[in-house]
């Protein structure tokens, strides 16, 4: 087994930055070493940010941009080598996600695209890098995502309690770990991506910090509850989204009908987000009786009205971010990615079928070697 140090590297669907995670791994012990978010420059996030949103680019565009990001994600690593003296010699394998510009699960013919050419990231790093996760267990019929419940597996199960992981990023996504049952993980709808979007497009501003704005406006319950009547929040696991449903003309079809105060927008979608959640929980363990506890990681966790409204719905709940429990939840992504480079170098399983709906359990990842 090549056990010892893996970096993990993770840009997500807020685009808000590339995480970079040093994470030391065993068989026995997973421990975040070093850590940092580089910014990703306005050129690169606008060029994705229409790529993702209008589902459509050149050939010469999306060439130029999956180098760029290459070449981005590499800058960025050696930059956290060297302020971090690392030896890079001593970095077994980088696990670089790339960038999701497309996710298309279902249908004839399903796909997934994230782009940040790994040669580029392996030449320049002179470190074997992992990439590409997610295509192998789509070929395998699964949706390719979320991935990180086997991490969340690794990292939080114990026998005599439910614990649910939440991660809210740009999409959020669900682990749910129940003694004595398969795993359950998939994505519940939006996380932050509306909230970014609504915000952007009123006070030019890229997120709502702490929720101060949408703290100004009140739910709207005919909005959420049309919002929540979304048929994806009803469809069954496995399953998984993205940008291409959750986005901004999705929110303003929604909004057709309605003539709100925008900040009472913004107030219901702190909601969405929430009760998109806790309506699938609420389902999920209605008939169990062993105690529960929500841990929450990603941006979301850091907005102290997702966190209230968390609590105050899940009453009998311990609702609390996984850094209580010692797991950093702004790299929780990152480090995910660092244990599936360890996983595919030792030729370990790290879909969970269960979870992605794959046939079988596979080790994720194509290796481009340094
Ligand atoms: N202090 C804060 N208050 C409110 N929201 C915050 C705060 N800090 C971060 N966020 C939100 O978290 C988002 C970033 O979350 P995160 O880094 O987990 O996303 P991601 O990794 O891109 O997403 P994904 O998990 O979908 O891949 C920001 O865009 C912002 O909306
Ligand atoms: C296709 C894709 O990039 N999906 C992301 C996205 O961001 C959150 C959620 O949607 C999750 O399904 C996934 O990322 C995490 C890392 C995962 O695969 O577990």
């Amino acid at each position: 087994m090549q056990q010892g140090l893996y970096i993990g590297v993770m840009s997500g669907t807020s685009l808000d930055g590339i995480d970079i995670a040093l994470v030391d791994i065993s068989a026995n012990n997973i421990t975040l070493i070093a850590s940092h978010c580089y910014p990703i420059p306005d050129h690169i996030g606008s060029d994705l940010l229409t790529i993702c949103e209008q589902k459509q680019c050149s050939l010469q565009t999306l060439g130029q941009i999956d180098h760029q990001l290459g070449k981005l994600y590499a800058e960025s690593i050696n930059h956290f080598i060297k302020t971090n003296r690392i030896n890079r010699n001593e970095v077994i394998a980088i696990g670089c996600h790339g960038q999701t510009i497309f996710h298309s699960p279902n249908g004839d013919s399903p796909f997934t695209m994230q782009i940040g050419d790994a040669n580029i990231v392996a030449a320049k790093t002179g470190i074997t890098t992992i990439a590409d996760f997610r295509r192998k267990d789509m070929a395998f019929g699964g949706q390719g995502a979320p991935l990180v419940p086997a991490f969340h597996q690794a990292l939080f199960s114990v026998a005599d309690k439910n614990r649910i992981i939440l991660n809210i990023g740009g999409i959020s996504n669900i682990t749910c770990l129940c003694p004595n049952q398969a795993i359950i993980g998939y994505d519940t709808g939006p996380g932050n991506v509306l909230l970014d979007s609504w915000i952007m497009m009123h006070l030019n501003e890229p997120y709502d910090k702490d929720a101060h704005w949408a703290k100004t406006g009140q739910v709207n319950k005919p909005l959420l509850n049309e919002l929540l009547s979304e048929p994806y929040f009803q469809l069954t696991y496995p399953k998984s989204t993205g940008r291409e449903l959750f986005n901004l003309r999705w929110l303003q079809y929604k909004l057709s009908n309605y003539s709100l105060p925008a900040a009472d927008v913004q107030a219901t979608l702190v909601d969405l987000t929430v009760m998109a959640t806790v309506n699938q929980l609420n389902n999920l363990l209605a008939n169990n009786t062993l105690p529960c506890e929500l841990f929450v990681c990603g941006g979301g966790a850091k907005n102290s009205l997702i966190m209230a409204r968390f609590n105050e719905l899940l009453p009998n709940w311990l609702v609390a971010t996984t850094d209580t429990v010692g797991i950093n939840s702004d790299y929780m992504e990152a480090m995910a990615f660092a244990w599936l480079a360890y996983c595919r170098i030792n030729n370990l399983a790290s879909n969970i079928p269960s979870v992605t709906g794959a046939t079988q359990s596979v080790s994720l990842g194509v290796i481009y070697p340094k």
